[in-house]
């Protein structure tokens, strides 16, 4: 049987993303603060860094500025600021020890291309991704609702959910069509429970990525 790090790399065959991402588990491991329930090695690479990664490598997810809501130990925002190094992250996270957490962990990785916010996101300002992330933080209405002072120019959002995301999906449809916006689903392959819900602008392309 294959390990998680296994079952990772063959999504992710790249070195030097597996050593950035062993040695994030390992400044979990020594945080002064529980961030996680998931402790186990290979359980981070399937539940923690596959989980966060997946998506792109079904689609390939242009951006220029990502921001991860609610980033709490990092995921899904760390994982991709290590896969995209030229590309600009954002992590708000609302609570200061996290955020605290996010900082100290950005710096010892060497992620010059991440930003940490401490603050609850709905007081953000002046700030326009065209991407927005979010796993376990709140519904989609809310997380809308959230992000509108920012989210004028977001071509997409992508928020990491469970199989029952219909009903809140029903409770933003009016807001998505009078946007003109489109809602994907991307299951997860099994085992693993997890579906992607992205919601993007019309001129967002969708690209699906070649299989290799
Ligand atoms: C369940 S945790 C999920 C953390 C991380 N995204 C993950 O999947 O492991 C939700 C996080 O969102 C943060 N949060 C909740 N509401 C927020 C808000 N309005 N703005 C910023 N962060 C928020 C919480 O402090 C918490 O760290």
């Amino acid at each position: 049987m294959k390990s998680g790090k296994e079952i990772f790399k063959s999504y992710f065959d790249n070195e030097n993303l597996l050593e950035l991402l062993d040695y994030f588990y390992e400044i979990h491991k020594n945080a002064p603060i529980n961030l996680t329930a998931i402790k186990d090695y290979d359980d981070f690479y399937i539940k923690h860094y596959l989980d966060s990664l997946y998506i792109f490598k079904i689609y390939n997810l242009n951006f220029q500025l990502l921001i991860d809501i609610g980033s709490g130990g990092g995921f899904p925002g760390i994982p991709i600021a290590l896969l995209y190094p030229d590309r600009n992250i954002i992590l708000v996270e609302s609570i200061k020890k996290k955020a605290d957490f996010l900082r100290v962990a950005t710096k010892e990785l060497g992620l010059k291309n991440v930003e940490v916010i401490n603050d609850r996101c709905e007081n953000m300002r002046n700030i326009y991704p065209d991407f927005i992330t979010a796993r376990g933080v709140a519904t989609v209405d809310k997380l809308f609702k959230w992000t509108r002072n920012v989210s004028r120019e977001t071509k997409c959002f992508l928020f990491y959910k469970g199989e029952k995301v219909d009903e809140e999906i029903k409770n933003v449809q009016k807001f998505i069509n009078k946007n003109d916006m489109r809602v994907e689903y991307v299951r997860m392959e099994e085992p693993f429970k997890r579906t992607y819900t992205i919601i993007y602008r019309n001129d967002y392309s969708l690209c699906p990525r070649k299989t290799d």
